[in-house]
Formats: structure tokens, sequence, C-alpha cells
């Protein structure tokens, strides 16, 4: 006899949690089912692990340049592997812990341990627990995708997600993918004091920015000793004196690349192979991905797709807002939409890289006529005073209407002062509310009043 429940989530990741209480709290009867840790990607082996990382790399990188800030260090500089580690399990295993803890205080909602896998549109079979729901919710997300690259199983491979039990430094990592998981991890084992080696297979990395904040971003690498090769078209591997050998190039340089470890960082699939979808007949596209409408709904009444998963975002604030989006619409009888959100994440190297909104090609290509601010880092005061001159700011203003179109900020704290844009650009406002308003001085955030104020016709 199945268990009914009037509302289950598959995946306990960024959105299944919060709309699992919100549907508690409205009264349904709901199950939650995750077949691996709460908190999925981001708690445990994505933005919260990773950016731990990048903090403690950020520090060794610090210590080591210490004496350009007159500051002495008595010694040289070492990173314990194991101590880095640790720091990072804590901070992760504290995330899932309380994630753990709010999902077994929510009132009305049973957690159960488990892969779920769809028996029809309104049933569920979880390890042999077979479970019906009014309505049920797609959470399930991305793993990393591992092409069948020549020789790959012939050799140890790791993935954003073995990388998370690195407790030693690689003697010379090897990168595959030049794009937001490969470089962050690049600069962070360089800082470490690993070798490391980028191997992109086009002809710049971070492919979707604009060439020059590609080109920026090389820069930034290189200039701390990480090796970037692009136009890597044809890899093999196999196993090497160092640990593994790659092939990187069959046509002009077959000189092998030696490594100790190597990488795969080329992008994510949906975990939606699993799932036993052909019993529902929700609609996926070539890709696995799920379609869904403006309201996340799929193409089967009361099945719904959130996060990752439906293809309309690739990061944890985007699958948070999904959650807001179903709640909303499903609760609060507010239609809220995807379409009414704006693009906007980082990339966090450091300098971090912040983004908004359309690139400098997408605006070109946009057929509006568009004015274009920029300031290298190096005219920033701030940036001066705290010795970190990389990278530059770049906004994009429709002439027409005079609403920012996007911006690219890579710099210190790009991060940041990047989202001070997106109030504006929610409330449609004119670029000159900004330019006209004064801010703090010595930030960095200051000087996009100047930016605004200087903008060009792009030519
Ligand atoms: C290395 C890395 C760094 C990242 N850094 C950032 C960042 O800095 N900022 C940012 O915004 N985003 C970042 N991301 C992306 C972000 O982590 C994801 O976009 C986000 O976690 C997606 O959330 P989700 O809820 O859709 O999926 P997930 O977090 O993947 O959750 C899905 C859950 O469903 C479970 N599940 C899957 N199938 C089943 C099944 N059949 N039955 C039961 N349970 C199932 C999984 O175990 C998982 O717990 C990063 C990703 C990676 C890999
Ligand atoms: N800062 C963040 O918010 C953050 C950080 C990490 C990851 N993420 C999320 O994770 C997702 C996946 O990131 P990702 O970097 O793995 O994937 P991606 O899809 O962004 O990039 C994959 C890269 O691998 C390259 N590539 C593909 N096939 C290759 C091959 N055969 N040889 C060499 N290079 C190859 C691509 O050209 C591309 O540059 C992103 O879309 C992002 O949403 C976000």
């Amino acid at each position: 006899m199945a268990q009914h429940f009037d509302a289950i989530v598959i995946g306990a990741g960024q959105a299944g949690p919060p709309l699992a209480e919100r549907l508690g709290k409205s009264g349904m009867k709901t199950a939650i089912i995750e077949r691996h840790l709460v908190g999925g990607t981001c708690v445990n082996v994505g933005c919260i692990p990773t950016k731990t990382l990048v903090g403690s790399a950020r520090v060794a990188h610090a210590a080591r340049q210490a004496a350009e800030f007159g500051v002495t260090i008595n010694g040289s500089v070492e990173v314990d592997m194991r101590q880095v580690k640790a720091r990072k399990d804590e901070v992760s295993g504290g995330a899932n812990a309380n994630v753990m803890a709010w999902i077994q205080g929510m009132d009305n909602v049973t957690l159960i341990s488990g892969h779920a896998r769809f028996t029809g549109p309104k049933s569920l079979d979880v390890e042999g627990q077979a479970l019906t729901a009014d309505r049920i919710f797609i959470n399930v997300g991305a793993r990393a995708r591992v092409p069948d690259f020549a020789g790959l199983d012939q050799v140890d491979y790791l993935t954003n997600s073995s990388m998370m039990a690195m407790d030693s430094l690689p003697k010379h990592l090897l990168i595959v993918g030049g794009s937001y998981i490969g470089l962050e991890f690049a600069q962070m084992y360089r800082r470490f004091g690993a070798k490391v080696t980028v191997i992109e297979m086009q002809d710049r990395l971070i492919g979707r920015e604009d060439p020059d904040v590609s080109s920026a971003v090389q820069e930034i690498l290189e200039g701390e000793g990480v090796t970037v090769r692009t136009g890597a078209e044809c890899l093999a591997f196999e196993p090497g004196p160092m640990g593994v050998r790659m092939q990187i190039d069959c046509q002009q340089d077959a000189t092998p690349l030696d490594g100790s470890h190597v990488l795969i960082a080329v992008g994510r699939v949906p975990n939606t192979d699993s799932l036993s979808l052909e019993h529902t007949g929700v609609t996926t596209n070539a890709r696995g991905y799920i379609v869904v409408d403006d309201q996340l709904r799929t193409n089967v009444e009361g099945i719904w797709a959130l996060g990752e998963v439906n293809a309309r975002g690739a990061f944890t604030h985007t699958t948070y807002n999904d959650f807001e989006i179903v709640a909303a619409n499903l609760l609060d009888q507010d239609p809220r939409r995807v379409t009414d959100r704006l693009l906007c994440y980082g990339l966090f190297i450091d300098p971090p890289l912040g983004r908004v909104g359309m690139t400098e090609t997408q605006a070109r290509a946009s057929g509006k006529r568009v004015l274009m601010g920029t300031r290298p880092m190096t005219r920033v005061g701030r940036a001066k005073e705290f010795g970190d001159t990389r990278g530059f700011i770049k906004i994009l203003v429709d002439a027409d209407s005079q609403a920012i179109l996007g911006a690219s900020i890579l710099g210190m704290t790009g991060d940041e002062v990047i989202q001070s844009l997106l109030p504006l650009m929610y409330a449609k406002q004119p670029y000159t509310v900004m330019s006209r308003a004064v801010h703090i001085h010595p930030t960095v955030t200051e000087l996009l009043p100047t930016v605004l104020q200087s903008l060009q016709p792009l030519e």
C-alpha cells in the first residue's frame, strides 16, 4: 500500500528545503526525498566548500605578498593542506548539519532518504517504498559531465565532488575546462603551491564572457603562474610517470603533458537520467533538462521542476528564486515569473568577476543603440590603496531608454560592487539615478557614477 502525501519534493538542494517548509506550513502533508546529502551541490561539493578553499588560498597569497605591504613574516609561508581541508569540512559540514536540523524541525514535513524514481505521474518508488502525491516538485540538480575522452578510464581523474576529499598538494594539477569551475580551482591550487595547467578547448577562457574579460582573467591567472592552453581540441589520456599523461593537440604539437592529477571541469549533466521520467510524460530537452514554463510547471499537470534541472539558471541564487516563484504562485496568489529575473553571477577568482545582464557582445547583437563606460582598476583609488589594481569596470546602457543593459566588473570586490546596479535595473530606472547619487569614498562603488558620466556610443 503506497503512502500518500499532498506534496512530494525530490531533492534537498537549494529549492527543495524552503519549498517543503512552505508547503508543510500551509498545512500540506509533505515529503522531501534526498538520496545523498541534504543541501545538495552548493552546500557539500559546490559554492560553500569551494569558496572556503578560495578563502584559504587568498590568505596564502596575501601572506606571500606581505613584504610589499611592509609586513614581515619571519620564515617561509607554508600551506598545510590537511588543515585547509579540515577548515573546508567544518564550514561545509556545518552548513549540511544546519540544513538537516532545519528539515527535521519542519511542521508536516517527512524527510525520506533514498533514490526516487517515478512509477507514474503521481507515484514514486524510493528503494522499495511506494509513495503517491497530488503534487510533485523535482529539484534533483546536476552533476559533473565526464566525456568519453580516449583513455580516461585508464587513469584516476577528479571532478568537483572528488576534489573535496583532497588533503594533499598535487605536484601538477591538470584542469580540463577553462570556465567557472576550472578557473576557481586553478587559482586556488596555484596559491596552495601546486603547478597548475588549464586545458581549454575553445580559443579563450570563459567563452560566455566578452573577449576583453577572458583575456584579463587569463592575464590574472598567468600572472600568478597558472599555465593556460587554449584551443585544445584533441584530448587523450594514459598513465604516465607523474600519474597522468595527456595528449592535447593531435595536429600541431604532439608533446604530451605530464601531471600528477587531472580534474575534469567541462560542464554539468542533469540528474534526470535515473528518475524514470518516461513513466510521467514529462518533456525533457535534447540535453536531458526538464522543460518548464515561466512559472516552472512541466507539461504534466501537478509536476514542477526547480533549480539547475530546468536549465533556467545554473546558480544557487537562481534555484532559490525558483522556490520563491513556485511558492508565490501556489500559495500566495502572486504570479511571479522566471522572466522577471535578471541574470547575475560571480566568478570567484581573486579579484572576482561580477556580472549582471548583457555582455558587450550581446549588447552589440541586440540591435539597440548602446552606450558603454569603462575604467581600469588602475584608476580606482581603493584598488591602489589596497594593492590590487587588476581588472576593469564596464557598464552598458541603452541610449534610448537610458536603462542599464549589463555590466562586468572584474576587480577587487567586483562581486559585491556590481550588485548596486541590480535594484536600478529591477526598478527600470535610468542610469542617471545612479550617476547623480553620491557614494561613499574611498570605495570601488564610488567610481560607478564616474563611469556612467563618461558613456560613449559603441562603435
Ligand atoms: C564546484 C562548484 C562551485 C559552484 N559555485 C557556485 C557559486 O559560487 N555560486 C552559485 O550561485 N552557484 C555555484 N555553483 C552552482 C550551484 O551549486 C548549483 O547551481 C546549485 O547547487 C543547484 O541547486 P539545485 O537545488 O538545483 O541542485 P543540487 O544542489 O544539486 O541539489 C539536488 C539534490 O537532489 C538530490 N537528488 C538527485 N537525484 C535524486 C533522486 N532521484 N532522488 C532523490 N534525491 C535526488 C541530490 O543528491 C542533491 O542533493 C557551483 C557548482 C559547483 C559544482
Ligand atoms: N561562481 C559560480 O557561480 C560558479 C562556480 C562554479 C560553477 N558554477 C556553475 O557550474 C556550472 C558548470 O561549470 P563548468 O565550469 O564545469 O562548466 P561550463 O559549462 O561553464 O564550462 C565548461 C568549459 O569546458 C570547456 N570544455 C568543454 N569540453 C571540453 C573539452 N573536451 N576539452 C577542453 N575543454 C572543454 C568549455 O569550452 C567550457 O569553457 C556553470 O554553468 C555554473 O553555473 C558556478
